[in-house]
């Protein structure tokens, strides 16, 4: 069954909004974008369309939400959410933004293993829509599916999307791995150390456990940490061959969300008393206070441990 074709408004012109719109129009959905770069007005850009999708970075969100908030959209269509990050102002993911702004709009969260790249070269790919409200993330599974992009439902938003987000982080860190020739033993070590962080975070923040072995999860880090069209994984790869963090920046020319989101997170670990020891090293390393190899060093020499205790992983599983 496939839903008839819409009308969507998509904010954000850069490569994933550009690449998420090309998955619209392939079914056949009328697709309008709207970005501060393009200059046009996004009170025409959403007037009686049946889906708001926003791709705008972090930075974007807060601005970009309270312009949608004030404009009288279709009543109950859904606010799609495909940002990974989190806002330095109050540490709030996404779509706990567009709830608080736009809360008479179902919100729906959409993340997933999706290098926009790989999507523009219709590769196929895979993706998770999560909601509260069911229906909403129903009818985006309609609007987006196709025979190259299979998408699934979730009722976990936050988990849905802090899987995405968290992600970020760990590419990071694979980056260093591969930039510094740890060999596979290293990343493996640092890939399945790395889940259980993820999850310590998520759940603690209120993402439901299993989410996070699903495709927004573990499906993203395996993709994010292994490819080097991954802007995250390109970011410690440069570090670990001795660039600067401007210069790797510089080089990028394009959003890299892992570097503020590794700034916000540890603000929360502290905060909240969160055990995040890759994520503490990648934190040290963005702000210069150590090199990549004494990372590596601090995390292998941390005290002697079981692999599995109720503090690693929630006794549930
Ligand atoms: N590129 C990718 O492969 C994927 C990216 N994402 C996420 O999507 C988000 C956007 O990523 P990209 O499109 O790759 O980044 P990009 O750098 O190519 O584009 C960013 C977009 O955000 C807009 N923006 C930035 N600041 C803004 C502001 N203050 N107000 C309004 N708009 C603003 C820019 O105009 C631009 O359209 C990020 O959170 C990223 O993690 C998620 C999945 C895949
Ligand atoms: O989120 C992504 C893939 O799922 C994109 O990763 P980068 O932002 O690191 O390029």
């Amino acid at each position: 069954m496939s839903s008839p074709p819409k009308v969507l408004a998509i904010l954000g012109a850069g490569a994933w909004g550009s690449a998420l719109a090309g998955l619209a129009r392939y079914k056949g959905h009328q697709v309008r974008i709207w970005s501060p770069s393009l200059g046009n007005s996004i009170e025409e850009v959403v007037a009686d369309v049946d889906l708001v999708l926003s791709a705008v970075s972090m930075p974007g969100v807060s601005p970009t939400s309270t312009q949608i908030q004030s404009i009288k959209l279709k009543e109950n269509i859904p606010i799609v959410t495909a940002t990974k990050g989190l806002d330095t102002e109050t540490t709030f993911t996404p779509s706990q933004i567009w709830s608080s702004r736009c809360s008479d709009h179902p919100i729906v969260v959409l993340s997933g293993p999706n290098l926009s790249k790989e999507i523009e070269q219709e590769l196929p790919a895979t993706t998770v829509v999560a909601s509260e409200d069911i229906n909403a993330a129903k009818i985006v599974q309609q609007v987006f599916s196709s025979k190259r992009f299979r998408v699934y439902t979730s009722s976990d938003p936050v988990g849905t999307e802090l899987g995405g987000t968290l992600k970020n982080v760990m590419a990071i860190a694979a980056g260093v791995c591969d930039g510094l020739h740890l060999g596979m033993n290293a990343k493996a070590g640092l890939l399945t150390r790395a889940l259980p962080e993820i999850i310590r975070i998520g759940t603690h923040l209120g993402g439901q456990t299993e989410t996070f072995f699903g495709l927004s999860g573990l499906g993203d880090m395996l993709t994010t940490c292994s490819s080097d069209l991954s802007r995250n994984y390109r970011v410690g790869y440069g570090l670990a061959q001795g660039k600067t963090l401007e210069q790797v920046l510089s080089d990028l020319g394009s959003t890299a969300e892992g570097v503020n989101t590794t700034n916000v997170l540890i603000e929360i670990a502290r905060r909240e008393q969160i055990n995040v020891p890759i994520s503490g090293q990648v934190y040290r390393l963005l702000n210069n206070q150590i090199s990549p190899q004494e990372a590596v060093e601090a995390l292998m020499e941390r005290d002697l441990k079981p692999e599995f205790s109720e503090k690693t992983i929630p006794p549930k599983l």
